[in-house]
C-alpha cells in the first residue's frame, strides 16, 4: 500500500459566491505535508493563502477536490489541528490565563486533573513571555501580547498540526524574531506539523523545511515549492551567511518579484 502523507490536498478548488457572482481563488491545489513538516504558504496578498489555510482548517469546504489530515477527510475543524489567526480570537471577558485553560480544558479536561491543566496554561503562557500578564484581560493588554496569548492557547492544545495565518504579522521585529526562535524550539521539541502563512520572506526560509509559493488570482494554484536546505537547529545569525540560506532567500525573492510580479491594477 502506497505511503499516504500526513495532509493531503488533493486537486482542490474554491470558488466562493459573492453579490457579484462566483468568485475563482483557487484551482488544481494539490500539496502533501509529511507527519512533523514545517510548510509556510507565501505569495502575494489576496492569492488564496489563507483561503487554503482554512480549508486545511476545515473553516471552509472545498468546491472541488479532497483534503485529508492522517487519513482522514477535513469536513470541519477539531483540536488536532489549532489555528492561531492573524489577529487574535481572545475571549474578551476572560483573562489571558482563562482563556489558555479553555482550550486546555477542551483537549486534555477529560484525564487530568485541575492542577495539571493550569500547570499546561501557565507553561505555555511562559513560554510566549506572557507569565507576568496572565490575569490580565485581553482590552488590558497589547495587540501583540494578545497575538502570543494567542500562540500560547494552540501550542497548549498541543495539537498534531499548527495552523497558523501570519501569527508574527502585528508583532514589532524583536518580539517577532523571538517568537519565531521559541516556535523553532517548541517543534523540533513536539515534532508538530506546522502549516503556516506568511508575508515574509527570511521568516519563511528560517522556519521552513518546504516554501509553497503561490501564483497570484484569481484562481491561484501552487507556482511552486522550494525545499529549504538547511540544517536544524537553526541560528539565524549564522544562517545570515550561509550560501543555502542566501539561495533560499534569492528562490524565493525572485519567484514572488520576477515571475509572479503582482500587477496593481488587476482585478
Ligand atoms: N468569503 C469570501 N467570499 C468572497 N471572496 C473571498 C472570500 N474569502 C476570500 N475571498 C477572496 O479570495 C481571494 C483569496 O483571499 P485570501 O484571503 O485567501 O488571500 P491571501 O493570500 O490570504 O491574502 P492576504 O495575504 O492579503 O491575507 C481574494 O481575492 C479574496 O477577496
Amino acid at each position: 500500500m502506497s505511503q499516504r502523507a500526513f495532509i493531503e490536498v488533493q486537486n482542490v478548488e474554491m470558488r466562493f459566491n459573492t453579490r457579484k457572482g462566483s468568485f475563482h481563488a483557487l484551482q488544481q491545489i494539490e500539496l502533501q505535508v509529511q507527519r512533523g513538516e514545517f510548510i509556510t504558504l507565501i505569495g502575494h496578498s489576496g492569492c488564496g493563502k489563507s483561503t487554503l489555510l482554512n480549508l486545511i482548517a476545515g473553516l471552509l469546504r472545498p468546491t472541488s477536490g479532497v483534503l485529508l489530515c492522517d487519513n482522514r477527510e477535513i469536513a470541519e475543524p477539531g483540536p488536532e489541528r489549532a489555528v492561531v489567526f492573524q489577529n487574535h480570537s481572545l475571549l474578551p471577558w476572560l483573562s489571558c490565563f482563562d482563556n489558555v485553560l479553555l482550550a486546555v480544558e477542551s483537549v486534555f479536561g477529560a484525564r487530568e486533573l485541575k492542577r495539571q491543566l493550569m500547570q499546561r496554561t501557565e507553561d505555555a503562557l511562559e513560554l510566549v513571555g506572557m507569565g507576568h500578564a496572565m490575569f490580565k484581560r485581553p482590552h488590558e493588554i497589547s495587540g501583540g501580547m494578545k497575538q502570543r496569548v494567542g500562540i500560547a492557547r494552540a501550542l497548549a492544545m498541543e495539537p498534531k498540526v499548527l495552523l497558523m495565518d501570519e501569527p508574527f504579522g502585528a508583532l514589532d521585529a524583536l518580539t517577532r524574531a523571538h517568537l519565531q526562535d521559541e516556535l523553532l524550539k517548541i517543534v523540533a521539541r513536539t515534532r508538530s506539523t506546522v502549516v503556516m502563512v506568511t508575508h515574509d520572506v527570511d521568516e519563511a526560509v528560517l522556519l521552513s523545511d518546504r516554501i509553497v509559493m503561490m501564483s497570484n488570482g484569481p484562481a491561484a494554484s501552487i507556482g511552486e515549492i522550494y525545499a529549504v536546505d538547511l540544517p536544524r537547529p537553526r541560528e539565524r545569525v549564522a544562517l545570515a551567511e550561509d550560501a543555502r540560506y542566501v539561495a533560499a532567500r534569492k528562490a524565493v525573492i525572485d519567484f514572488l518579484y520576477t515571475r509572479h510580479r503582482r500587477v496593481e491594477n488587476a482585478a
